[in-house]
């Protein structure tokens, strides 16, 4: 991934064009091109599809566009990395660098979700690169970090953003990171709960340290998106709302 030591301690900005997906997914001519599964442009209703991708075997039936944002070092790229690899990046703070993606293909009651997840930075001098991804976006992760106020404050500029560049009908979740920082914690649990009730958002607490709700995080997505793009469901309408409330495990619980 495109990663760069942290400039706060380190020389001058990286260029804007460093701001290209890497090669380890599909690159595409413009931002949100990369689904060859996708039967509708930018974020319309998907057609499911089996398609194999790449090199990797991957076949998936339908593909969706997740962003992850929120301020620098509130642990975008490290959910990812758990998400994607089950590890955890520790030690030094490598700032992400414009934007990167990894791909993921999740079973989703039977069916092949692929999730292509941009990893954003949060560095607000990389903000005009985001911008021009939001309009592709099927969802978005706002990360804020429990250790942070700064972060947790700074969550309603980011929802100012995102109603001004992602499509209207955008898949939301609010996530605070890092509760396994239990000693740094200056965010109450019951502060994100009231902030996301607020604005109608799904909202849990995660840990990309343990692993805590973050495949739990994803796999909601999925299947609110997947549920999106069927025409006539079979099941009942899947509630987002409900199954993070059900599923979620709390910061003093070990499971993930
Ligand atoms: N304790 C703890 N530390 C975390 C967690 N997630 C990330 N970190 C640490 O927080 C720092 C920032 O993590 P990143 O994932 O690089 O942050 P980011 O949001 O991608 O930052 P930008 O790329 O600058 O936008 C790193 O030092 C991580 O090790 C977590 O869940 N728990
Ligand atoms: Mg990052």
């Amino acid at each position: 991934m495109s990663r760069k030591k942290n400039p706060k301690s380190k020389g001058a900005p990286a260029p804007a064009t460093s701001a290209l997906p890497a090669s380890n997914g599909p690159r595409p001519a413009h931002p949100g091109t990369a689904f060859p599964g996708l039967q509708a442009p930018h974020n319309g209703p998907p057609q499911p599809s089996r398609t194999l991708l790449g090199g990797g075997g991957d076949f998936y039936d339908v593909a969706f566009k997740v962003m992850l944002v929120g301020d620098s070092g509130v642990g975008k790229t490290c959910l990812l990395v758990r998400f994607k690899d089950g590890a955890f990046l520790a030690g030094t703070f490598i700032s992400t660098v414009g934007i990167d993606f990894r791909n993921k293909v999740l079973d989703v009651d039977g069916m092949k979700v692929k999730l292509q997840i941009w990893d954003t930075a949060g560095q607000e001098r990389f903000r005009s690169v985001t911008h021009a991804y939001y309009r592709d976006a099927h969802a978005l992760l706002l990360l804020y970090d429990v250790t942070n106020k700064a972060s947790f404050d700074n969550i309603q500029a980011w929802l100012t953003e995102i109603q001004e560049y992602a499509q209207h009908n955008v898949v939301l979740m609010l996530l605070g990171n890092k509760v396994d920082s239990t000693q740094e914690r200056v965010v109450k649990r019951e502060d994100g709960e009231k902030l996301a009730k607020e604005y109608g958002l799904p909202f849990m607490e995660t840990s990309a340290k343990t692993g805590l709700n973050v495949d739990l995080a994803f796999t909601a997505i999925a299947k609110e998106l997947k549920q999106r793009s069927m025409k006539a469901p079979s099941e009942p309408r899947f509630q987002l709302h409900d199954y993070v409330k059900r599923e979620v495990r709390g910061a003093s619980c070990c499971r993930s």
